[in-house]
């Protein structure tokens, strides 16, 4: 049984600060393990984290598999940019490391195939491949990934937003590759992780919705006559 098969079924929960606000008071590894403990105790089968600190102090605290990544910047490929930052992360104790996988230029002059063969020569962490395309997602496991996640989906160049969660992404990924295809990027409700069930999610990951107060509110305050008056 592979750490993949740990997640079947389940929701992984994402536990980051968020990206666009360096100064979010959520930025602090003991938080954050704080968190995570929480959202497994509430059953979430693995946690997702940035950055080495993170997920050091998250490994510590919880006992299911955490998803490592480390986030360099905020353009062009900045989810575990390099071959380096994935053995950093799977050094901090990551059970499985996500990595961008598009073909985008990497700032090590690397592929997303270096990568994943630095990782299986001096690790043995599985990889997830972050994708916005079914061609990445079908790249990605020719290079080695163990698995794929449409994390990417809207936010890249090859990808278009859409409003929701890319349903018909996951779709495609599902029906094509024989590997666990994970759904993730703009889950926030009930409804759509049904939905990513039915159209062949291994696992739904959920964050900023369940674990970002300061996305929470961000998005809740338009809502009300003070909040409309501000923007
Ligand atoms: C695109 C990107 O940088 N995604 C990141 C990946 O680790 C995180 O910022 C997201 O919070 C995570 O993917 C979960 O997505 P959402 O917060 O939409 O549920």
């Amino acid at each position: 049984m592979n750490v993949f098969d740990q997640l079947a079924g389940g929701l992984v929960v994402s536990c980051q600060p968020l990206l666009d606000d360096p100064d979010d008071p959520m930025r602090d590894p003991y938080v954050q393990a704080r968190v995570a403990a929480a959202v497994v105790r509430g059953g979430a089968v693995a946690v997702r984290a940035n950055g080495t600190a993170d997920v050091r102090a998250i490994r510590a605290a919880v006992d299911v598999p955490v998803i490592g990544l480390h986030k360099q910047g905020v353009d062009g490929v900045f989810i575990t940019p390099t071959a380096a930052h994935a053995l950093d992360v799977a050094a901090a104790g990551a059970h499985i490391v996500a990595v961008d996988a598009t073909d985008r230029p990497r700032p090590d002059g690397r592929s997303f195939a270096d990568t994943v063969r630095a990782l299986r020569e001096r690790t043995d962490a599985l990889v997830l491949a972050d994708v916005s395309t079914v061609e990445e997602g079908v790249a990605a496991v020719r290079a080695g990934a163990d698995a794929v996640a449409t994390t990417l989906a809207g936010y890249t160049p090859a990808s278009s937003p859409t409003d929701g969660p890319d349903l018909t992404l996951l779709a495609r990924l599902a029906g094509v590759l024989t590997v666990p295809v994970i759904a993730e990027g703009r889950y926030r409700s009930v409804e759509q992780i049904g939905a990513a069930f039915a159209a062949g999610a291994h696992a739904v990951v959920m964050g900023n919705a369940v674990t970002s107060p300061l996305w929470i509110t961000r998005h809740l305050v338009p809502a009300t006559p003070a909040g409309a008056r501000l923007t």
